[in-house]
């Protein structure tokens, strides 16, 4: 594990100050043949290739996104770029550029700020793209503000609202794992537990979070829940590719994979079933699940920020198959509209969502019998 977790020890972003801090942040950012005005002037120029720009933009703010005693710099860097990028890929677009917003305590290390600048370019890289441009300033708390761009390559975006009855349901990707990794975050104690005292990871409440005890993890295969945390792997290629593929309405998992397809189907004026049978659980999950006394299936159904695609297509000829890396979850019904959970409606399990409560982990399963 990689991660270089939070430390007070210098030198710090004050030290530099801002426009040494601007050379050495982009210093760092590889170059693109979309990107033909990078940083350095008023403003980035990107090629168009077919004239219309896919754009959108997400703010990570510290405590609310990331923990800097959970996740190091770098790791926050692919998260930044990881949740953006998947945003461009969800409409079937490449991205072409990424523009990255910094607000950071003067005190920050700038070790912490190098390593961001480092993940954000490494989650480029693994998209095609890079870092155009962005801006600095000093702020109490760590934000980012993160906007990418895209190109459609000359087809017609893949919308939320183009789902209709009869289309099969695909997830590129995985949900469920970065849920994972967040509970056993925040279920990890500080202090390792009194020589022969029972469970090191007692029940998550009551805890004050903090750095995880990453070898206990490892020993028990689930090291790549927590870096399925700190930094998802959106797979950016099968958006374009299920566009290719007829894909007419999609978005990636942020929230949580029934809250996401449930703004498919509200878009699309649908009814969305899924089928639980179809989710891949792996011993990991399952073995995390067990040890803090959840049901995978919740981290799978409600947990957000895998950023994996959610697409919906009409069936594929017997002589096409699905690209490596999807499987079908699901059906769009000709009857009703919201989402369904083996046929039945999910009661009291929603997903992320800001000014309320998670809902992860909620005692009221979806399959649970009513
Ligand atoms: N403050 C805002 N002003 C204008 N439009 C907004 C604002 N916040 C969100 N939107 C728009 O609302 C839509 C949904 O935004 P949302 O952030 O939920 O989607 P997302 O970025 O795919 O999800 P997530 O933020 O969970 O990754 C987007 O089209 C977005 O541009
Ligand atoms: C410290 C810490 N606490 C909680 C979470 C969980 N979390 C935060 S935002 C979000 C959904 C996507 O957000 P948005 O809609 O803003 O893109 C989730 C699941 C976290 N990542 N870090
Ligand atoms: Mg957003
Ligand atoms: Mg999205
Ligand atoms: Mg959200």
């Amino acid at each position: 594990m990689d991660a270089e977790l939070f430390s007070p020890k210098g030198p710090h972003v004050r030290d530099l100050g801002e426009f040494e801090l601007i050379r050495a942040i982009t210093a760092r950012f590889g170059r693109s043949p979309d990107v033909l005005v990078g940083p350095g002037d008023d403003a980035a120029m990107l090629a168009a290739p077919d004239g219309r720009v896919v754009v959108t933009t997400d703010l990570l703010v510290e405590g609310r996104h990331f923990r800097r005693d959970w996740s190091g710099g770098a790791d926050v860097g692919h998260k930044a770029a990881a949740q953006n990028l998947a945003d461009v890929a969800a409409m079937g677009a490449r991205p072409t550029g990424l523009f990255v917003g910094l607000a950071t305590p003067g005190s920050t290390e700038l070790g912490w700020v190098l390593s961001l600048a480092d993940g954000l370019a490494a989650e480029c890289a693994r998209a095609g793209t890079t870092v155009a441009g962005g801006d600095i300033s000093s702020a109490d708390t760590i934000m980012l503000g993160v906007t990418a761009l895209g190109d459609l390559g000359g087809r017609a975006p893949v919308l939320r609202s183009g789902a209709r009855p009869g289309d099969i349901v695909v997830l590129a990707g995985t949900v469920g794992p970065s849920a994972a990794g967040l509970a056993l975050l925040t279920a990890i104690p500080r202090t390792p537990p009194a020589p022969g005292g029972g469970s090191p990871w007692p029940a998550p409440d009551g805890f004050s979070p903090t750095r995880p005890d990453d070898d206990s993890l490892t020993a028990r295969g689930w090291d790549h829940l927590l870096t399925a945390h700190r930094r998802p792997r959106p797979p950016y290629h099968l958006g374009p590719a299920l566009a290719a593929l007829g894909a007419r309405a999609m978005c990636d998992v942020s929230d949580g994979l029934v809250q996401d397809v449930g703004h498919l189907a509200a878009a699309s004026g649908v009814h969305i079933d899924l089928t639980t049978d179809a989710f891949p659980i792996d011993d990991a999950l399952r073995g995390a699940a067990d040890h803090l006394g959840v049901d995978p299936l919740d981290w799978v159904l409600t947990g957000g920020e895998d950023h994996a695609l959610v697409a919906c297509l009409p069936p594929l000829p017997p002589s096409v198959a699905l690209p490596p890396g999807c499987v079908r979850i699901g059906s769009v019904q000709s009857d009703g509209t919201g989402v369904t959970v083996d046929g039945r409606t999910p009661t009291g399990v929603g997903g992320w969502t800001h000014f309320g409560r998670s809902t992860s982990n909620h005692p009221d399963r979806p399959h649970s019998p009513e």
